[in-house]
């Protein structure tokens, strides 16, 4: 921390594609995941990894420029690593942000879903950050995750897409999380489709855990890359690349939210910022 004056309140995590997220930030200090000590790397195009400071709307923000994926190969535990790392320095909020593809027939690629709740499918069979010793300091051993996506951030951020023209482009809905790193079979897709998920990607319901089980409050929203195939009939395929390629076009929207947002939400500077 000796090398950034910045102390920040918020923090970012881009999705595949979203990281021109990092790039709205105002007087930025930059750094590379590989010159970070403790850092997990970036192993998957889209995700740059670099962890970049700087000020938005009057708000000072820390974005990762990548996420650790469980795919990857990281454990559980290094995937969340920074979110616990932005507990430390004094975040108070954190917006998750992924490319995710739809199961509800209205999430149409190129929308935005606001995530209302998740369902984390690892996690339910126990691959979940918080197994293990439970640290005490970070928060209890059995936190609830009922509500865990912030109403009042959630109701802003129709309000703000209303302002902007874009609420068209919105609505609320359920990500559900896979382990990944194939995309899901036809099968898989009706299966998820049936519990009720409105959007699959293979990531974030471990930070959200985690960074409730520490106290943060969560904003996410996920970018919508792609139909998921659910028809025998359907020749179309998902590929990472046209994940990008939809992340490439919607950034100014994206980027217009989320600024807007940060700039708007209220910041409660009651951060004890004694987890440890
Ligand atoms: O969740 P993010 O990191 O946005 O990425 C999503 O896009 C990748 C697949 O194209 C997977 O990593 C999936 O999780
Ligand atoms: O269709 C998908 N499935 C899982 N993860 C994804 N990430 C982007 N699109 C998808």
């Amino acid at each position: 921390m000796s090398q950034t004056k910045h102390r920040p309140q918020v923090a970012i995590i881009c999705g595949s594609g979203l990281g021109m997220l990092a790039d709205t930030l105002k007087c930025q200090d930059s750094f590379a995941y590989s010159d970070i000590p403790g850092f997990p790397q970036s192993t998957v195009q889209g995700h740059a990894g670099r962890l970049v400071f700087g000020e938005l709307k009057g708000k000072t923000c820390v974005c990762m420029q990548g996420r650790f994926h469980m795919y990857e190969g990281h454990s559980l535990l290094k995937t969340t690593f920074p979110v616990r790392v932005f507990k430390l320095l004094g975040v108070e909020t954190l917006f998750v942000t992924n490319a995710a593809g739809s199961l509800a027939d209205g999430l149409q690629p190129g929308d935005i879903m606001i995530i209302k709740d998740h369902v984390n499918f690892p996690g339910l069979v126990g691959l979940n950050p918080l197994c293990g010793p439970n640290d005490d300091k970070f928060g209890p051993r059995f936190p609830a995750m009922s509500g865990c996506y912030d109403k009042n951030l959630r109701c802003l951020a129709m309000e703000i897409a209303k302002q902007l023209g874009v609420a068209g482009l919105m609505q609320e809905g359920v990500y559900a999380m896979v382990g990944g790193p194939n995309f899901e079979t036809i099968a898989e897709a009706r299966l998820l489709h049936r519990l009720g998920v409105d959007a699959v990607g293979m990531s974030t319901a471990p930070e959200v855990v985690v960074a409730t089980h520490c106290g943060l409050r969560v904003f996410g929203l996920s970018l919508i890359t792609n139909k998921v195939v659910k028809s025998y009939e359907d020749s179309d395929s998902v590929n990472h690349e046209g994940v990008l390629e939809v992340g490439r076009l919607r950034s100014h929207t994206v980027q217009q939210l989320v600024t807007e947002l940060i700039g708007r939400m209220e910041i409660n500077n009651n951060n004890t910022n004694n987890a440890a």
